[in-house]
């Protein structure tokens, strides 16, 4: 029918012409019935009668017919929600489209109410992510900062699949898109970067961009998740994609028919998924019989299920960005592009030192150090790195007469030092106002803590062996760490994952912080024999480089009954790559005398 002619057909006529196509295109009653009871164009009886009819069809069918039966304005009335509410009646936009739709003045002054399931859940997720990425955690939450004060670009080079350099990342809306993509069949967009070089904060400034609806994509879902969380949850743990999906993001409400997740198996490329610290996993992953899961029904282990989706076997045409830390190696076939992290260019360390300093003193004094010292700038290229080396100058700047940076040769002992000295310094008592400023004296802040850190040590130390970083409330109390201890900001509570009723676990700051107090522990042990550090070093150069977890579909083993210690190596190669066992043992023997 020509437009002209719709343009003038009533809405009435328009809903008989139509009927078949509305009959089949519109899925969602419950906001139609919600805004005609709304405006007092249906009554309770007749919205019951309608959701008692069995099928969603002769819902549709029953709603036309009331609609009709009420009248021209409620028919009106009737297009005007599928137009009001896009999402939900995405189908029926071309015709809307077709007709020429217009609400008239008299209607559009109307409320529509988005009462579409689909829809709030879009927003509970969207309200949901950006409440929880909303901020950098810091210091045992003691201090939180906003991310869009403290977010700083950082350069992210592309990748081919032959790990070649092609240029650089101008925006991250660029992540997503088909820029630098060189397997079109492939899901999965590999971040990679070394340990502290913002793999984490990059996901969650995606995420935050997208619950604020400022990052370009089609997706109306988005599911985040730590890799770590799929080896967490118990051997024995069964549970559905569904239960994992709203489980660990959240859940649907009023949505008695199903219609977000079969929203969701509908339309799979309307999510986008992340999945942080892939290498945090890996070695579970290997430990693994790993049988392919395809149907969106059956119940698996959590850590099949991320195989599935990383393969594409479920929810395929999804969007998946995966992190891992350098060195990790990821089926090519799965990767539709890689970028790696690089860091803050010397442009970007300048905006972050702008962005970490309000007083202009503070900032004219790092920045002429950081000139001054090349290595000094070097390593704060990693955003971690930086973030301690200016969160210790901010704090011990404000507690003592003077405080330079360290010049020349600083290493990265010397960085976990300093932020050990900056955590045991908040618990030593402050100045009494009016008074001088005291000088700095290391030796007496780490003798005034040598309790607490000797316990933090010796926490990190146990986990590391059990290959875990999580640690729970007894194991702190075991190691003889007190309430006090906990705020000094070496842990951190994990929030998420623990939804069923079980006491709060904790980690450390950063892994790099538990690597770096396990070696701490070691050398503080005077009764340790040499071989109990030698076989750190050991089990570090057993470096297993594989294409995990996708050979696992057609490989099989069994599962040991118990974990091998030292299984997350990852972490203890980093402990062992940048040899911090000799520079703990350098830096106590020469610099603080502990005993
Ligand atoms: N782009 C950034 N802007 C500002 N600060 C950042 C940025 N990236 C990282 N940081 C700082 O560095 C810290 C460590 O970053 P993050 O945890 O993302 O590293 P990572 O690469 O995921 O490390 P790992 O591999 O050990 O998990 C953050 O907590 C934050 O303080």
């Amino acid at each position: 029918m020509h437009q002209i002619e719709e343009a003038n057909m009533s809405c009435l006529n328009i809903l008989t012409y139509h009927r078949e196509l509305l009959v089949s295109r519109l899925k969602s009653v419950q906001c139609i019935l919600d805004n005609m009871l709304a405006c007092g164009y249906i009554c309770e009886e007749e919205a019951e009668m309608v959701q008692r009819t069995v099928t969603k069809t002769d819902q549709v069918r029953k709603i036309l017919e009331l609609v009709q039966f009420k009248g021209e304005e409620a028919c009106e009335y009737f297009l005007y929600i599928i137009y009001k509410v896009r999402e939900a009646y995405i189908d029926l936009q071309p015709l809307l489209k077709e007709i020429n739709y217009n609400p008239s003045n008299d209607i559009a002054v109307m409320n529509v109410v988005n009462t579409d399931p689909i829809s709030r859940y879009c927003e509970k997720l969207r309200h949901e992510m950006s409440r929880d990425t909303s901020f950098i955690m810091s210091y045992g939450q003691r201090e939180e900062s906003r991310l869009e004060e403290l977010y700083t670009d950082t350069q992210i080079e592309l990748l081919n699949d032959c790990n070649e350099g092609q240029g650089f990342l101008e925006s991250l809306d660029q992540l997503l898109g088909d820029h630098a993509v060189f397997n079109s069949q492939g899901e999965t967009i590999c971040v990679m970067g070394d340990a502290g070089v913002g793999k984490s904060i990059l996901l969650q400034k995606l995420q935050n961009l997208w619950s604020k609806k400022e990052l370009q994509t089609d997706a109306i879902f988005f599911f985040k998740f730590r890799c770590r969380m799929f080896s967490v949850l118990k051997d024995t743990e069964q549970i559905s994609l569904r239960q994992l999906l709203f489980k660990y993001n959240c859940y649907p409400d009023l949505d008695p028919d199903n219609e977000v997740f079969d929203y969701i198996l509908r339309f799979p490329e309307k999510i986008i998924f992340t999945f942080d610290g892939y290498d945090e996993i890996q070695e579970d992953l290997e430990l693994m019989d790993v049988p392919e899961v395809v149907s969106p029904e059956d119940k698996a282990h959590p850590l099949q299920l991320l195989i599935s989706l990383l393969c594409g076997k479920l929810l395929k045409g999804s969007q998946k960005v995966l992190t891992a830390r350098t060195g990790i190696e990821i089926q090519k076939k799965v990767i539709r592009k890689k970028v790696v992290l690089r860091g803050f260019s010397s442009a970007h360390l300048k905006t972050y030192l702008d962005l970490h300093f309000k007083e202009q003193e503070h900032k004219e004094l790092v920045s002429v150090q950081l000139d001054a010292s090349p290595h000094l700038s070097g390593l704060c290229s990693t955003p971690l790195f930086c973030w301690i080396v200016f969160k210790s100058f901010k704090h011990l700047h404000s507690m003592h007469d003077s405080f330079d940076l360290p010049e020349a040769c600083i290493t990265l002992t010397d960085i976990f030092l300093l932020l050990s000295e900056v955590f045991l310094s908040h618990s030593a008592s402050p100045a009494p106002a009016l008074l001088k400023k005291r000088a700095r004296c290391t030796s007496e802040t780490f003798k005034g803590g040598l309790r607490s850190l000797t316990a933090f040590a010796k926490l990190a130390l146990q986990g590391m062996e059990r290959g875990s970083l999580i640690c729970s409330q007894e194991e702190i109390t075991e190691c003889g760490l007190t309430e006090e201890d906990l705020p000094l900001g070496f842990l951190k509570t994990v929030r998420e994952y623990d939804s069923c009723g079980s006491p709060a676990t904790f980690e450390f700051l950063h892994g790099t912080l538990q690597s770096f107090l396990a070696a701490f522990a070691l050398i503080l042990d005077e009764q340790a024999a040499v071989s109990s550090i030698l076989k750190f070093f050991a089990e570090c150069s057993r470096r297993r480089h594989s294409c995990l977890p996708f050979d696992l579909c057609i490989r099989n083993s069994s599962k040991p009954s118990e974990k091998e210690p030292f299984t997350s190596n990852e972490h203890l190669q980093f402990t062992n790559e940048r040899n911090v066992h000799r520079h703990v043992m350098q830096c106590v023997c020469s610099h603080y005398p502990l005993q």
